[in-house]
């Protein structure tokens, strides 16, 4: 290359980074005077004694307005996971919220709370799902997070039985696609002599254990950020975790991306004691005790067939009252508020012996994890 097209160069480079200390300068200016706003808007809240500073109905209005508007050439779920700090950030000022979450560090589930609320939380590692509703409902945490289902390996059945008894509202949901890799301090894998991760971590990857390493020990554990722990001063056994727990327990990656269905998704709940108001683009969870009589599932459906609701999700538990009595845990699409749904609700109702509503909150929105 030519000196004089090195000198052209470097002046175009020097122009496009002038501009974009300009434009830093202008974001930043901006972040710090949407974050002035939010502190009026807590004083607000604070003067007619509101505690209600986190509000999921208007985070996610915010957030799909970003993916509307967005025209690249960052893809929607990074320019709303950018933005999704920013409210974090701003709502932190406000009032700091305190979340719980199946733990230990290094989880996936961890990895759902950043999603959700943002880093600027104080998340609350806790080492089993009834501690968590527990620690909410005594008012130490201000939300929960819980598996709830995955898409290969069904539902977190802990999570379904702990909302049958709980006071706790479902405020949100989110959905993370999971990438197991597998951490190990081991320079390559013959030098893997045992596999710890949780059950469900370990069916998911079953078909890629058996071909790459046939005949290696399966340890099951609590959960895959616990696997990670255990690995952590070991030369000879690997743990099946996330990038998280990767970077969180300082454990190289020695195979990345082992799941055996690649579009392995969890979706999670946020638990909190506050009711959500509609958006537009809602769910509804209900719980409805029914006895096992001949029909029975056709009448549940009906309802919703006829109004033109969606019944997403419909999941079966032994009620634990009576053999052959049967809790169902139903997802619609709509809010409780919406006339549609609150009569298909009345009409489920109508042949249950019980129906609680679990919650109405907004559909996930779709950021990137980190
Ligand atoms: O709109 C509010 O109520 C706010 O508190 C502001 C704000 C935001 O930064 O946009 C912050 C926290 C809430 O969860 C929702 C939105």
């Amino acid at each position: 290359m030519s000196s004089r097209q090195d000198k052209s160069d470097d002046e175009a480079l020097a122009g496009a980074r002038e501009r974009i200390d300009t434009l830093d300068a202008q974001i930043q200016a901006l972040i710090a005077e949407r974050a002035g706003v939010a502190l009026d808007v807590a004083r607000i809240k604070t003067a007619r004694q509101r505690t209600d500073f986190y509000r999921p109905e208007r985070e996610a209005d915010v957030l799909r307005r970003v993916a509307e508007r967005n025209e690249g050439p960052l893809d929607d779920a990074t320019i709303t996971r950018l933005m999704r700090e920013v409210m974090s950030a701003c709502l932190a000022l406000e009032s700091p919220l305190k979340v719980a979450y199946l733990g230990p560090e290094g989880t996936y589930t961890q990895a759902a709370v950043y999603k959700h609320f943002g880093h600027s939380v104080r998340a609350m590692p806790l080492p089993a799902i009834d501690e968590i509703f527990r620690e909410v409902e005594a008012g130490n945490a201000d939300f929960g997070v819980v598996p709830v289902e995955n898409s290969t390996e069904g539902v977190v059945s802990h999570t379904l039985d702990q909302l049958v008894g709980s006071s706790l509202q479902i405020c949100g949901e989110v959905a993370l696609a999971v990438h197991h890799h597998l951490l190990s301090k081991s320079v390559d894998l013959t030098g893997v002599k045992r596999v710890v991760a949780h059950a469900q971590s370990l069916a998911q990857c079953r078909k890629w254990l058996d071909r790459r390493l046939p005949g290696v020990v399966r340890e099951a554990v609590s959960s895959n950020g616990e696997a990670a722990r255990r690995v952590a001063g070991e030369n000879q056994a690997a743990a099946i975790a996330g990038r998280a727990a990767s970077e969180f327990y300082e454990l190289p990656m020695l195979a990345s991306n082992i799941e055996d269905e690649p579009n392995n998704t969890t979706r999670f709940l946020v638990l909190g004691k506050q009711k959500v108001p509609a958006t537009g683009d809602d769910m509804t969870s209900i719980l409805v005790a029914i006895r096992n009589q001949p029909g029975m599932l056709h009448r549940l459906l009906t309802p919703g067939a006829e109004a033109g609701v969606d019944l997403t999700r419909i999941e079966s538990r032994p009620s634990r009252r009576q053999a052959w009595d049967y809790n169902f845990f139903i997802d619609l699409e709509g809010h409780i508020d919406e006339p549609r749904v609150r009569q298909v609700l009345d009409a489920i109702e109508s042949q249950a012996a019980m129906l609680k509503v679990l919650g109405a909150y907004p559909r996930a929105v779709d950021t990137s994890s980190t």
